[in-house]
């Protein structure tokens, strides 16, 4: 096996406020589109070329569990951007399922690692697979992954920590089944295992978000017949096995919000290449009400904001087409500058406000009450030490951090690794004052 490239554990980030950012930022492959797209490659014998692969601590510690199932890759194409390489098309090819156990230690690290369940179920009738680990930003059961499979005819069962699933004899068997809850990782599951069930599956309440439209178009190139992908409706024409194929990951919009929030923050001119403004529709919309300009270009999106004042909007996270969760607590820390109160409500993860208290260290006004922060713009943030607790609650303190006056030094920055490709370069391409500090 070759070696998986490392991320340092122990960095830190320094960031010297200020600056308003000004220039081109390129935009990534979507982490949350690369993942399920790299775990469909379980589901056939043939090559699967997945293209814009960002390099990310996620990708290539799904690439490890990849590996202990039998997936072979190989890497092609990289690409240089300012000198320096990014987003690189992978080969992914599964000839033999070697092992259809994913292992606590590998699995417990990332979430969308337990998604492996649904293809080494449906392709070789079972799978091992340690409960998951990932962002601590609620308690994250697996319920629904554990109905919907039953309902394709699994029998599951949980044992010291793992979920233990058999297909019937003759492999699983397509069903209607409705998600009580709106889940983006059970309804990738779920298109992945119905893909090789017998018969015709019906999901309703399914996940509409982008990444699970990138899927469903990754899978039908692979020769599995989905239709509705996109929408709450969505049936699967089980086949018999599935092909290769060649299909790109999407750019990131959670990377493209979040530095369009960095801009509203600072002010300046950014164009975010290669970003999709119609895969963020919703939260674009809110960057406008805050007074923020954006537009779609033929190159990307152009953000710009001039010396006016950011406005107070209030939001709340919904399942996608509405504000995305993952863009949560950059807003908020947009909103810690606005003239005046927003409320923010997150309705997605119980736990997902661990940014409040650090933001509070830069001065920031934020008051709890059960799901909603109550956000008191103030004139200026200070920069002060701060603790990356998660990936996305990390990154709100570094566009903070941008704003404020003086230094702020963002620890345990391993977070940022997960989901955020080459952030300083990025960000001091446009001028500002962020460097890695090796830990
Ligand atoms: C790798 C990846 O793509 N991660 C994203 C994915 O996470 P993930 O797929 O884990 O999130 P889900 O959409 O499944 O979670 C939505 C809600 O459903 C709950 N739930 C989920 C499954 C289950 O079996 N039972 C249950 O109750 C969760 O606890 C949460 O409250 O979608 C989230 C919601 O947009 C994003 O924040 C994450 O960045
Ligand atoms: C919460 C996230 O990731 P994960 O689901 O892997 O924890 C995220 O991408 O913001």
């Amino acid at each position: 096996m070759k070696q998986v490239r490392s991320f340092a554990f122990m960095d830190r980030i320094r960031i010297v406020g200020g600056n308003k950012l000004n220039g081109i930022i390129p935009i990534s492959g979507a982490k949350n589109a690369a993942l399920p797209l790299m775990i469909a490659s379980l589901l056939t014998d043939d090559t699967l070329t997945l293209d814009n692969v960002p390099h990310l601590a996620d990708v290539e510690q799904l690439i490890r569990i990849l590996g202990n199932h039998g997936v072979d890759y190989s890497v092609t194409g990289r690409r240089e951007r300012q000198g320096d390489t990014y987003s690189r098309t992978i080969h992914f090819t599964a000839r033999n399922i070697v092992d259809t156990t994913a292992p606590y230690e590998l699995v417990s690290k990332m979430r969308a690692s337990f998604w492996v369940i649904g293809p080494l179920l449906a392709r070789c009738g079972k799978a091992r697979v340690s409960l998951p680990g990932g962002c601590a930003i609620g308690t994250r059961p697996v319920d629904l992954f554990i109905d919907g499979l039953a309902a394709l005819g699994a029998r599951i069962e949980i044992e010291a920590g793992y979920v233990e699933a058999t297909a019937p004899r003759g492999g699983l068997i397509g069903a209607a089944y409705t998600f009580p809850k709106v889940s983006v990782g059970a309804t990738h599951v779920l298109l992945m295992a119905a893909s090789l069930a017998n018969g015709r599956t019906v999901l309703k309440n399914a996940a509409r978000e982008p990444e699970v439209v990138n899927l469903a178009d990754c899978l039908n190139a692979m020769g599995a017949k989905i239709t509705g992908a996109g929408t709450s409706t969505v049936t699967i024409d089980g086949v018999t096995s599935l092909s290769g194929a060649r299909h790109a990951v999407i750019p990131d919009r959670i990377e493209t919000g979040t530095y369009a929030m960095a801009v509203a923050m600072t002010g300046g001119d950014v164009l975010l290449g290669g970003a999709r403004s119609d895969l963020l529709e919703n939260a674009f919309d809110v960057l406008r009400a805050t007074g923020t300009e954006i537009t779609q270009t033929n190159e990307g999106v152009r953000v710009r904001r001039n010396g006016a004042g950011v406005s107070p909007v209030d939001i709340t996270t919904e399942p996608f087409p509405g504000f995305p969760t993952d863009l949560q607590a950059q807003f908020m820390g947009l909103m810690t500058m606005a003239k005046g109160r927003s409320h923010i409500t997150e309705t997605i993860f119980e736990n997902r406000f661990m940014h409040v208290q650090e933001l509070a260290r830069l001065g920031a006004k934020i008051s709890l009450s059960g799901q909603t922060a109550i956000v008191d713009g103030v004139e200026a943030l200070k920069g002060a030490p701060v603790m990356a607790t998660d990936l996305r609650a990390s990154v709100s303190l570094v566009i903070a951090g941008l704003a404020a006056e003086g230094e702020t030094v963002v620890n345990r920055v391993y977070h940022l690794d997960r989901g955020f490709e080459r952030l300083e370069a990025k960000l001091s391409a446009c001028g500002a004052t962020v460097e890695r500090i090796s830990g």
